[in-house]
């Protein structure tokens, strides 16, 4: 369990975490989601003892990091996947992990098979593939085989058999009672992988919530409809507090679903040509959620249509 009261981190004039307070519970994988700059990595540093809080605290288990008595064993952390002497071997680098931290030689092999490089064990690390790195780094967070897991944008880079392995890994260590905590700045990516999230933008928070509510409250959808008789069926619509808008030679209907308003147009007599949920303001929406000034990366149309299609699994 991590638990984070007040933490706030200032930066000469930057504040780059605000008044944080969330909480992230075993069991599960729980996203830490924000645009680039929202102050995740900040974060996960102070979680770390990497990097100390201007104010407010943190804790894991209970304890400040510093205060763990063998902290490879209470938590493990992936930040930067490239951190590896080229010139090791991944056995040899995780060797000298292991003794640096009185950890028994023989886990060694133990990760390298649960992440699948035993194959390329005696391989040197620096002609690996970003894909093996972060197994690699992953590997070296198991050592100690700890109770809590960190991981900072995981997946950047990586190609789609990488980030499925990596998802699959993340949801096999929640199953395993573990705390694992995962930041991205996709939502398509946190909503596929983690069952709870906490949103983040400019170093606030946002929202703590289950994925499933964060993803129904951003994609608040809007249902389009065309009809020879829209001038009834708007009225109607208005009437019963739904928000019209027009488009396209139809209209967008807010604040009703799709099935209200089909049963409205038959007790009305209005005849339908069409009536269709519109899925692609996920963005929009949650753009309104994150704040005004956050920036997304491009192609997110495409991010929220996967995230509502995996939502309605
Ligand atoms: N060591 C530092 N010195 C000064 N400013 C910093 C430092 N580290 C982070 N910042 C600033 O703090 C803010 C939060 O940065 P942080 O890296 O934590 O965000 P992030 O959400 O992890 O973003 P990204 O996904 O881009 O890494 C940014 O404005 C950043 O420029």
């Amino acid at each position: 369990m991590i638990e984070a009261t007040s933490l706030t981190k200032r930066y000469g004039k930057t504040l780059a975490v605000n008044n944080l307070s969330f909480s992230v519970e075993p069991g599960q994988v729980t996203g830490f989601l924000g645009p680039n700059g929202a102050g995740k990595s900040t974060t996960m540093r102070m979680i770390l003892g990497l990097d100390n809080p201007t104010s407010g605290q943190v804790r894991i288990g209970g304890k400040r990091y510093h205060d763990l008595k063998n902290p490879l064993r209470t938590v493990g952390a992936l930040l930067d996947a490239k951190w590896v002497h080229p010139n090791r071997s991944a056995r040899a680098h995780l060797r000298w992990m292991a003794r640096s931290n009185q950890i028994p030689a023989r886990r060694v092999d133990e990760v390298l098979d649960t992440v699948g490089l035993t194959s390329v064990a005696n391989k040197r690390a620096g002609g690996f593939s970003l894909g093996m790195s972060q197994r690699l780094g992953i590997a070296a967070a198991l050592l100690g085989d700890p109770e809590v897991l960190l991981f900072d944008e995981p997946v950047n880079g990586l190609d789609p058999e990488g980030i499925l392995w990596i998802r699959k890994f993340m949801q096999r260590l929640a199953e395993e009672g573990r705390t694992v905590f995962v930041s991205s700045h996709l939502l398509s990516e946190m909503a596929l992988t983690a069952s709870n999230l906490v949103v983040i933008g400019k170093g606030q928070l946002i929202s703590q919530s289950s994925t499933k509510d964060f993803v129904a409250r951003a994609a608040e959808n809007t249902v389009k409809v065309r009809s020879p008789q829209l001038d009834v069926l708007r009225a109607a619509l208005r009437e019963a507090s739904a928000t019209v808008t027009d488009s396209d030679g139809g209209i967008l209907v807010s604040g009703m679903d799709s099935d209200k308003i089909g049963e409205l147009a038959a007790e009305k007599g209005v005849v339908l040509h069409e009536l269709s949920p519109q899925t692609g303001s996920l963005e929009q929406a949650f753009m309104q959620i994150t704040g005004d000034s956050v920036e997304y990366h491009t192609g997110l149309e495409a991010e929220a249509q996967k995230v509502l299609e995996a939502s309605a699994n």
